[in-house]
């Protein structure tokens, strides 16, 4: 857990442990300051160089209201050996309650084993902001008005 100094209180998130994630770890923060938890597989597989996969976890949570939970990659991984989280970060709803899923992404060029217990991907918790849309005939004017996608310059 983050030290007693830490600005924010941590938030409670209840998991339940499926029958394949026996043994395994739960996410946790593997120093002080960690942003992520480590999460680990509950699955074995090569993952073959430009292939995807969900890979379970073991795992289900129920995230507070108003809080939600990124899946986020590992830079180890990544540099190493080109393991990637395609839709990084993961969006986990506070209304899942099915099994937390890490989609990984071969972009290196050997195939990469994946073992139980692995640590495999980051969890972020973090509180949402929601939103509602007021439709409006004008927008009010910015010196940037369209301008974007480079507009600025490289
Ligand atoms: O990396 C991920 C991303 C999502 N999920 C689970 C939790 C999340 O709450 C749910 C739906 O995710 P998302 O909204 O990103 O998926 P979608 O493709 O929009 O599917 P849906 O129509 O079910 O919302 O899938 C995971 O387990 N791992």
């Amino acid at each position: 857990m983050p030290s007693a100094e830490h600005p924010l209180p941590p938030i409670t998130i209840r998991v339940r442990r499926l029958a394949h994630g026996d043994g395994l770890p739960l996410p946790v923060y593997a120093t002080e300051g960690a942003a992520g938890m480590d999460v680990v597989a509950a699955e074995e597989l090569d993952l073959l160089p430009g292939q995807r996969h969900a890979v379970a976890t073991g795992f289900a949570i129920a995230i507070p209201d108003g809080y939600e939970v990124q899946v986020r990659p590992r830079s180890g991984l990544a540099l190493k050996h080109g393991i990637a989280v395609p839709n990084t970060p993961g969006t986990i709803d506070s209304d899942y309650r099915g099994e937390l899923k890490v989609i990984l992404i071969n972009h290196g060029d050997a195939p990469f084993p994946i073992r139980r217990g692995d640590r495999i991907a980051q969890l972020v918790a973090a509180p949402v902001q929601r939103a509602g849309f007021v439709e409006v005939d004008d927008l009010d004017t910015t010196a940037r008005d369209a301008g974007g996608f480079g507009s600025t310059g490289v």
